[in-house]
């Protein structure tokens, strides 16, 4: 069946738009009614503002009176609060309403449930609007059960899900609108699933620097990740440009939308790439009529756990490491750290070397004030293993925590006479001086007669508060010290043969502090079991985004640390272009484990159909790659002679992209190494921009980027400016696969020499060659 496009001059087209004109001036009165509200809450908040303390009731004569004086406050303060949410909740209503007038919705289904008589018309937007009597829903939300119906059925039978069981019926109609600023632009009535024109119309449109929400035309099997509600883990491995992150954005407004009463943006998590991507998606929520998520690099949330004692190197400093420094004499030693801390075994031995620390073992510091032991690490040491070895690590050392405290009170009652405190005290401002007597008078109820005493108290009790304070952090516990001793002095059977010179280049690392990419995980999860955890229960959803990039290590710290969260994983095995992620990832189906649910996703909607055609034969995985129906030209592979005819070919070739009216190209390199001597070439000639780690947004134009900050981003065109044989070899097919899968709708590839054995694999009909 086909698809109709509903004539402008028809009736059908009058009778639409009338019905959207009944919409908007429904929208306009809501509108009028809210604004009318919202002064009057604020005339009230500003008149509570004034007279909060006519209101109280403040007595403070007798303890009775104070308590109640307390309460009275705190009544008077709630009401203030309640009333600036409503005011909240109101802003956000316009907000929604104002987004409704401009395009109240996309798709109408008209749908006979089998036990009725009558079809009732379905509109569908992105958030529900009732009726003035409010008795029927002029809009329905997307995410209602009912809306199923527009993203999983054609014409004919069709059923959804609600909480009381299935509904099934017959679709009579299925049309899908464009309409902008309250006008029609465009209407189709269609016989297939979300497909067609408007899905065509959507991907033909030239790259952006920010993500397009796809709720008008999410595809069926995207709807099954968006709604899904039963696994704990949902995975989802699905070929380049399937629209993983567009469903997963569409997915947290779902899972908003549907718990709503228990689900607030703090609730919901996303690990992302880079900070890059980050702003890229950043206006999908929005769009959607939803606040954002809390959204973080790994990167970021590790060195956050790890503090700031420690330099990390970043996932992409290691990157650019395994591929440029080859030659580097430690080459092979750090590839098989990596190797090797990236693995659970990895994991297993710290548990087994942090089961050893119950007997012996953990490092701590001396607590010294003003330069002087005042408690010194041994007998830290000691205490802590005299107490009871069936408690756990974290918890012996909140015990040590409140003997040391105990411990201090009688160096803090010693200090207060020593000669250095009459200096702080004279060092103190007036100011300083007459809080710090008032404070002690009222701590300590003594009369002024003993001024010096009491200033000397507070002095040295402001002091020692900080020591507490450091010890409260666990600052005698030297972390880093006793995961030294792993490398160092532990013996164990279970260490890999390679263990000595990774062991001494770990040490290395640990005495410079500084850690590897491979290493900062471990590490977290290392400080995180020994001090004790604070897990992030209110992380209710964690999403993470190009899952393939994680290391088996660093899944089973996020499990960790995350023990009761629902995850949503989504990635591209054959977009692994880290070194080590390629065993043990949770994407593989044998991996996937109890709890978790896999879906597939096969069909390509970012790339034209002969883009996807060339690609695919060179794909690394084994899964099945569609491409969408929409034509382009074939990718163009330009052979030079030489490389200096490189730079010339990239002129050329950008030129024309523009001349055809692509806003963003993209110069995609393997390396920044690389990227950089390209950006030298071309930056005197041409309008160009260098994308680095530090990049915090996108621009249009001409870009060169390497292909690791390139993930999850997509161009007009793409341009590969060395893809000869000796630039990418056997093992870079992921790194290869990922840059080209980056293209909307043109690729061109630039081969100086001899082609790449992954340009030989593809069909040579797939690619259109130009000799020079
Ligand atoms: N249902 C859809 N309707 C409209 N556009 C879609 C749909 N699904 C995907 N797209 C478009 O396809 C492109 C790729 O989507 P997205 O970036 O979400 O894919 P991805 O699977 O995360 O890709 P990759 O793994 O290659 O980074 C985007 O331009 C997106 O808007």
């Amino acid at each position: 069946m086909g698809l109709v496009n509903v004539s402008k001059e028809g009736q059908t087209w009058q009778i639409e738009q009338r019905r959207v004109d009944k919409v908007i001036n429904e929208i306009n009165k809501k509108e009028d009614q809210l604004a009318l509200r919202a002064t009057d809450l604020k005339d009230s908040v500003i008149e509570l503002r004034e007279t909060f303390w006519d209101d109280v009731t403040v007595n403070l004569d007798e303890p009775d009176d104070v308590i109640e004086t307390e309460a009275s406050i705190k009544q008077q303060a709630e009401l203030l609060k309640q009333k600036e949410l409503v005011h909240g909740n109101i802003d956000d209503e316009r907000k929604t309403l104002k987004q409704l007038k401009d395009n109240p919705y996309f798709g109408r289904i008209d749908f006979k449930e089998d036990d009725e008589s009558s079809k009732e018309a379905l509109y569908i937007g992105i958030s529900s609007l009732m009726d003035a009597a409010e008795e029927d829903f002029l809009i329905y939300d997307w995410r209602a059960p009912i809306s199923s119906l527009y993203y999983d059925h054609s014409l004919g039978k069709g059923s959804y899900e609600t909480l009381d069981g299935e509904v099934t019926g017959e679709i009579t109609l299925k049309r899908q609108f464009i309409i902008r600023n309250s006008q029609i632009k465009g209407m189709f009535d269609t016989g297939l699933t979300i497909g067609d024109q408007l899905l065509q119309e959507a991907l033909g449109n030239n790259a952006s620097t920010t993500m397009k929400s796809i709720v008008s035309t999410i595809q069926k099997e995207q709807n099954k990740i968006i709604r899904n509600e039963q696994s704990k883990y949902l995975l989802v491995q699905g070929v380049a440009g399937s629209g993983k992150t567009s469903a997963a954005l569409q997915r947290i407004a779902y899972l908003m939308y549907r718990y709503r009463k228990e689900l607030n943006p703090e609730n919901v998590m996303l690990f992302s790439p880079n900070p890059l991507f980050t702003s890229y998606i950043n206006n999908v929520l929005p769009e959607l009529g939803e606040a954002n998520v809390k959204q973080v690099t790994f990167f970021d949330y590790l060195q956050d756990k790890i503090g700031n004692k420690f330099t990390i190197e970043s996932p992409f400093a290691q990157m650019e490491y395994t591929l440029t420094k080859t030659e580097d004499i430690h080459f092979n030693r750090r590839l098989s750290n990596i190797g090797y801390k990236s693995t659970l075994a990895f994991m297993k031995l710290i548990d087994e070397y942090l089961f050893s620390l119950l007997t012996e073992g953990v490092q701590f510091k001396n607590i010294s004030f003003r330069k002087e032991v005042l408690i010194s690490k041994h007998r830290i040491s000691e205490y802590f293993y005299s107490l009871d070895k069936q408690m756990t690590l974290p918890n012996r050392l909140e015990l040590v925590v409140r003997w040391l405290v105990k411990e201090l009170r009688p160096f803090q009652k010693a200090e207060v006479k020593k000669d250095w405190v009459e200096e702080k005290i004279e060092l103190l401002d007036k100011e300083a001086y007459v809080k710090a007597y008032y404070e002690s008078q009222k701590q300590e109820n003594e009369s002024a007669a003993n001024e010096e005493l009491i200033l000397r108290k507070v002095v040295v009790a402001k002091m020692f508060g900080s020591l507490k304070q450091q010890i409260q952090q666990f600052a005698f516990v030297d972390v880093s010290g006793t995961y030294y001793q792993m490398f160092a002095d532990w013996k164990s059977d279970n260490k890999p043969e390679e263990w000595q010179s990774l062991a001494k280049q770990t040490k290395k690392n640990l005495e410079k502090k500084h850690l590897y990419w491979e290493e900062a995980a471990p590490y977290a999860y290392f400080k995180g079991r020994l001090l004790g955890h604070t897990s992030d229960r209110q992380v209710r959803q964690l999403f993470i985004d190009e899952a393939q990039d994680y290391a088996s290590s660093q899944f089973a710290y996020i499990q960790h640390m995350f023990p009761y969260t629902n995850m949503t994983l989504l990635g591209d095995i054959n977009q692994a272009i880290y070194v080590q992620m390629t065993k043990e990832n949770p994407l593989i189906p044998s991996l996937a484990g109890r709890n978790a649910e896999r879906i597939t996703l096969t069909k390509s909607y970012r790339s034209t159909k002969q883009i996807v055609e060339f690609t695919k034969h060179f794909a690394p995985g084994n899964e099945e790659i569609e491409p969408f129906e929409r034509e382009g030209k074939k990718p163009r592979v330009i052979m030079v002679n030489d490389n200096a005819e490189v730079i010339k070919r990239i002129n050329e070739q950008v030129n024309k992209l523009t001349e055809q009216g692509y806003e963003s190209t993209a110069i995609i390199c393997k390396t920044m190494q690389e990227s950089e001597i390209i950006y030298s070439a071309l930056k005197d000639h041409m309008d160009v921009t260098l994308l680095s780690e530090d990049t915090y947004s996108l621009t249009k134009g001409l870009l060169i980027v390497p292909i690791y900050l390139a993930k999850g981003i997509e161009f007009d065109a793409v341009i590969i400016p060395d893809a000869s044989s000796e630039h990418y070899t056997l093992s870079e097919r992921s790194l290869f696969y990922t840059a080209c899968t980056r293209a909307m709708h043109e690729l061109v590839i630039i081969n100086p020499m001899s082609p790449n054995v992954f340009i030989k694999e593809a069909v040579t009909s797939t690619y259109e060659q130009i000799i020079r």
